[in-house]
């Protein structure tokens, strides 16, 4: 297995949605053991520290957009910090901080990787616009910004053109989407291996099927943005938008080791710890456990 040199970026933002603490979801991924853990997988980990996140009250509100000033501040700041560590031939990996941060995320590899392939680890498709939100919270969304849709302060951020492309995008474990993303899943074509996949296919054949089909898209890159409520809840209770019958610890461990056999994986994400909801750090620990997993660690 490749060694490498992973630039470890923290962003401790809540301002993508309502429930407060998901800021928190950084530190208590570096207390479950993450660099620890990374190493001793034999990478080299830079740690880049946590991102600054502007203070929300003192900055843009928009009536459907939550938040929005502070959100464009600090997916602007990631994003620069995302290319950056690309450009060093690091493996960009993302600590959250709730789901918007993807925004900047994707922004920041999209300035190198002109075909990128990203895997949406999530309960949710989010893939919401102003319009269609039931919620006005922008974690709901980073997936219609990243493909060009959306208020022109986030899809402008790290230039104008979309960042992903339809087809590039696999969905993996979805089971609360919005009849507005339902449309526009159908509209665009997207992949999308809901928990009705999952339980009919098996983790393994979804997890081959997905990669192939991303191959024949020939990705020049490969994002995991992992949403901790892909997993079911008796898992990652920790998380601020819980939805039963999600996937279980075992098939996400599973989903992790064949990405890393794939040898196709070049940056990830893990978002949406929420300590506060949390019990005994539980849903940080399965964080750290699934990363070892996606990076390298091998059980014999
Ligand atoms: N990243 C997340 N946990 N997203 C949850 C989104 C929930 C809902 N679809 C909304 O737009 O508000
Ligand atoms: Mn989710
Ligand atoms: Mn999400």
């Amino acid at each position: 297995m490749e060694k490498l040199q992973i630039s470890l970026i923290g962003v401790p933002i809540d301002f993508g949605q309502m429930r407060r603490g998901v800021d928190m979801g950084p530190s208590a991924i570096r207390y479950a053991g993450a660099i620890e853990r990374l190493e001793a997988i034999g990478h080299t980990v830079i740690d880049e520290g946590d991102i600054h996140v502007p203070n929300a009250a003192k900055l843009e509100v928009h009536p459907k957009l939550r938040n929005l000033g502070a959100v464009v501040e600090a997916c602007s700041q990631l994003s620069m910090l995302v290319n950056k560590a690309v450009k060093q031939k690091q493996f960009p990996l993302i600590l959250g901080g709730d789901h918007s941060i993807a925004i900047g995320t994707l922004s920041g590899l999209a300035q190198h990787y002109k075909n990128l392939g990203v895997i949406w680890y999530d309960a949710h498709a989010d893939m919401n616009t102003a319009d269609t939100s039931p919620s006005g919270n922008i974690h709901g969304m980073p997936l219609a910004v990243a493909m060009g849709m959306g208020h022109e302060k986030l899809t402008s951020i790290g230039g104008d053109a979309a960042k992903i492309k339809p087809e590039n995008l696999v969905i993996i474990g979805a089971r609360s989407v919005d009849a507005g993303e339902r449309a526009l899943i159908k509209e665009k074509g997207i992949k999308v291996y809901s928990m009705h996949e999952v339980d009919r296919l098996g983790m393994t054949a979804v997890m081959e099927d997905a990669l192939q089909y991303l191959k024949d898209r020939k990705v020049d890159g490969l994002h995991l943005s992992l949403d901790l409520d892909g997993l079911d809840p008796m898992y990652t209770p920790g998380v601020g938008t819980p939805v039963p019958g999600g996937i279980t610890y075992r098939e996400s461990h599973l989903a992790m080791e064949i990405l890393q056999e794939s040898n196709m994986l070049t940056s990830a994400e893990f978002v949406e710890v929420n300590p506060v909801l949390d019990t005994k750090n539980a849903t940080a620990n399965v964080a750290v456990e699934l990363m070892g997993s996606l990076l390298g660690e091998s059980l014999v």
